[in-house]
């Protein structure tokens, strides 16, 4: 987790999103500390991944800003922003491999696109991120269809790494998956979050995820960030929170795990 003091990796300040008639963000504030898991929470509808797809520019806010690393990702020239692009990499709720392509070739593409590097280097470092994402590297010259929902993820994940970011924003990684599969993905997030020193911001529902590996939580509640740790969050006064962190649910998993 980032030391106090230091500069958030991400601060979003007064994001405002209407989607559909609907005021999804009304003014949300957040910051994002370097080499915190920070899972964001609420529920359905409530804007987890509008606000992730704000995050990385996908999402043209109404109002408020985004600072990357204290710059603001709307006023980035087209060379800044192809350079933050490098930093971050991202990993959708269904994957979305490009079902032509191989695995291999899927972690391979990014890097084929950014970087300048003679086609011999690209195999290996590919072949590196598929190691990292712990993916069997005995399947890597299969296409995405016939792969499992787990080995799915870890391509997923392996070229959400291929250009060796410093921030992972992950949409429900564990969607989908068996129990067992779901918390090797956890984890696998946390080691690579100890390991490569990464930033994560994910969403979920899954509550393994929200009390085994998360540093910290943002609810959107009414169209506002409520963040905080999740000792924190169990004894916030607001009704969803309360309903969320003190139900049958929370409380039994956070028995049981
Ligand atoms: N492209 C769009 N056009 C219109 N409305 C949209 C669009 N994208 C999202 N919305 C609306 O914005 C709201 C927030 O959606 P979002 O997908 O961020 O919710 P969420 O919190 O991620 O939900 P879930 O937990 O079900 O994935 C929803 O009401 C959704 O219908």
């Amino acid at each position: 987790m980032g030391a106090p003091g230091t500069e958030p990796v991400i601060r979003v300040e007064g994001l405002v999103n209407r989607l559909g008639g609907q005021l999804v963000h009304d003014g949300v504030d957040l910051e994002v500390h370097r080499r915190e898991i920070l899972g964001l929470v609420g529920e359905s509808g409530s804007g987890k991944t509008v606000l992730l797809r704000s995050l990385i520019g996908l999402q043209r806010p109404l109002d408020g800003r985004i600072l990357f690393e204290g710059r603001d990702i709307r006023a980035l020239s087209a060379r800044e922003w192809r350079a933050v692009q490098e930093d971050w990499g991202v990993l959708f709720q269904q994957g979305a491999l490009f079902s032509g392509l191989t695995v291999q070739e899927n972690v391979e593409l990014p890097m084929r696109e950014h970087f300048k590097l003679p086609p011999e280097l690209l195999r290996p470092l590919a072949r590196l991120r598929l190691r990292l994402a712990r993916f069997p590297l005995e399947h890597g010259d299969k296409f995405p269809a016939d792969l499992s929902g787990g080995m799915t993820k870890r391509a997923a994940l392996a070229r959400a790494l291929a250009l060796d970011p410093e921030v992972l924003f992950l949409d429900e990684p564990t969607a989908g998956l068996d129990p067992l599969s779901a918390t090797a993905l956890d984890e696998l997030v946390r080691d690579l979050r100890d390991t490569l020193g990464l930033t994560v911001v994910l969403t979920t529902h899954d509550l393994h995820t929200l009390t085994q590996i998360c540093d910290r939580l943002t609810a959107l509640v009414d169209g506002r960030a409520v963040t905080g740790t999740l000792e924190e969050m169990r004894s916030h006064p607001h009704p969803w929170l309360h309903a969320f962190f003190g139900g049958a649910r929370m409380q039994s998993a956070l028995r049981t795990d």
